[in-house]
């Protein structure tokens, strides 16, 4: 867009061009019956020809593309008691974290939807209602029964390519009794096995690339990457469009005939929010803007899944090539004493660092109790949010991630096919194992996430306090305004997010486009 004060109209204007944005976007552009802008505060590659190798092919590490410039690094609250400081990466660049993201592609469980979302108030999100919009997003090479005519080609790596430590893991949890689980996509999987990955031969398959790229070109579609929105422009109580920054420090008004669609993940969408007066009353005066619409909601609930790593040292001579350090086999399993089915995930692989090669078990908590929040900045409004992910607060995590921790060091010290590979465990240390006290403080130390917040602009029933939307993500209070992205998931699911964001946004899509 041109530099000064320039004024774009669509008939709707989508904020954000991630895993949601790229996808509710391209669904109206190919309906064809109504303008979209897409605005994206990082760049836009256009083509994956255009795509930089580090964004296009999957197998880069995510080490690797988030320390670039693709990463918001958001500085978070880890903890009560502080923690290691952790830098929460979400992508800054089309298709967000779909174009830095592991592509690990889990399907929720149908718990998650039933007991959890509906308990909350979404009860249009069941099992029976979400899992044809699954379907509808995929193209499952290996269980085409899950979908095959969907944008998203999923796969797993076949147990032939797995590394000799990967295999050894998959033999350690069958000999320990867990299930073999060829299809983590099927309802009610548990058990250990290949991890879908929406991946094809190398090409990591972002929203870009999946849903972008079909309909670049047409008309009714103008993607504007490098611009970011610091507010949303209401007229009374609605919305009518946003004001973005270009790279020069410009503002553009871009103005929304019918909706604003709010689409910069779980922590975007929240700050954006409060900038734009829409959020808790008290915290919106405290910072001096007006109030919109008080919604105790926005900010609040934040989830995400909690992961702590175990540390052997490799014993020597073992080929721990760069295949070793992906994930290619999970574990799905319960924590001991939990109520909640299938609430950790692990898996494991090896590492480097300053003490030379290692094997490390993550171990997830995919179903956290706790909740953390985004708030304003004491700094200001436009300064970035306070990210308080508030990680153990709850007992039972604490006490889940404890005992799964015990059981992840037994399961792999006593596995006759990992010793021929696991050398002396240094992390935690025999001390910190031998008391409950000494281990949830290592835990607190230790604790890190794994880059899936949600739940901050919650669906749930009007009653509720922490309502943000309605069941079709229309912001309450408000006119002409909704958000598609993890945001709004009533609660996190127990599996990676990036395909339930997707699903989610394919019906939302077709709210939208109707
Ligand atoms: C490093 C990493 C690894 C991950 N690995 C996996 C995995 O293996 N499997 C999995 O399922 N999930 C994974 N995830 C999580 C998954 O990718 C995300 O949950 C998902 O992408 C969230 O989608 P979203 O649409 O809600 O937000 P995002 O995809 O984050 O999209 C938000 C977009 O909005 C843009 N934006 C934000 N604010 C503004 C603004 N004010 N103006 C304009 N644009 C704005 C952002 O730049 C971004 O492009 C990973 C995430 C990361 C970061």
């Amino acid at each position: 867009m041109n530099a000064g004060t320039a004024t774009v109209d669509a008939a709707v204007v989508v904020v954000g061009g991630g895993t949601a944005g790229a996808i509710v976007a391209s669904r109206i552009a190919e309906r064809g019956d109504r303008s979209v802008v897409l605005l994206e505060a990082g760049p836009d590659f256009g083509s994956p020809e255009e795509t930089p190798p580090i964004l296009r092919y999957g197998g880069y590490s995510e080490g690797r593309v988030t320390t670039r410039d693709y990463s918001w690094k958001w500085d978070t609250v880890l903890t009560a008691e502080g923690g290691t400081p952790y830098t929460l990466h979400s992508g800054k660049v089309i298709g967000g974290g779909s174009s830095v993201n592991g592509q690990v592609w889990l399907r929720g469980l149908a718990d998650d939807f039933d007991d959890n979302w509906a308990g909350r108030g979404a009860t249009e999100w069941t099992w029976e209602q979400v899992a044809p919009w699954y379907a509808a997003t995929e193209a499952d090479q290996d269980f085409p029964a899950h979908g095959d005519h969907g944008p998203v080609a999923v796969s797993r790596v076949a147990p032939g390519n797995w590394h000799p430590l990967h295999a050894g893991f998959v033999d350690m949890c069958l000999a320990k009794g867990f299930p073999l689980c060829p299809d983590f996509n099927a309802d009610g999987a548990t058990g250990v096995g290949p991890q879908p990955f929406n991946n094809v031969d190398g090409v990591r398959l972002s929203s870009a690339f999946t849903h972008l790229s079909a309909v670049r070109g047409r008309p009714t579609v103008r993607v504007v990457g490098d611009h970011e929105v610091v507010r949303i422009l209401f007229d009374h109580d609605r919305a009518v469009g946003v004001v973005a920054r270009g790279p020069s420090g410009h503002e553009v008004i871009v103005r929304a005939e019918q909706e604003v669609v709010l689409a910069a993940g779980a922590l975007g969408t929240p700050w954006l929010l409060l900038r734009s007066g829409v959020g808790p009353a008290g915290q919106l005066r405290r910072h001096g803007l007006p109030v919109v619409a008080d919604l105790p909601g926005v900010g609040r609930s934040l989830r995400e899944h909690p992961q702590v790593c175990v540390r052997w040292r490799a014993r020597p001579g073992q080929n721990l090539d760069q295949t070793s350090a992906r994930a290619p086999v999970a574990l799905r399993w319960t924590a001991p004493g939990s109520t909640l089915r299938d609430d950790m995930k692990l898996s494991i692989a090896a590492f480097e660092d300053g003490g030379g090669t290692g094997i490390q078990a993550s171990v997830f908590l995919m179903q956290a109790l706790s909740a953390g929040s985004v708030t304003l900045a004491p700094e200001g409004p436009d300064a970035r949010p306070v990210v308080d992910l508030a990680f153990l607060d709850h007992p039972e995590d604490l006490r889940r991630m404890r005992e799964a921790v015990r059981l992840t060091v037994d399961l792999v010290e006593s596995s006759a096919e990992l010793r021929p590979v696991i050398g002396e465990r240094v992390d935690p240390d025999d001390d910190e194992m031998a008391r409950d006290a000494a281990l949830d403080a290592w835990l607190r130390r230790k604790i890190q996430g794994t880059f899936h917040p949600s739940s901050t602009c919650a669906i749930g029933s009007p009653d509720a306090p922490g309502t943000v939307v309605n069941q079709e993500g229309e912001v309450r209070g408000v006119h002409g305004l909704r958000v598609v992205d993890a945001s709004v998931m009533p609660d996190s699911v127990r599996a990676n997010l990036n395909a339930t964001v997707a699903m989610m946004a394919e019906r939302f899509a077709s709210a939208i486009t109707g």
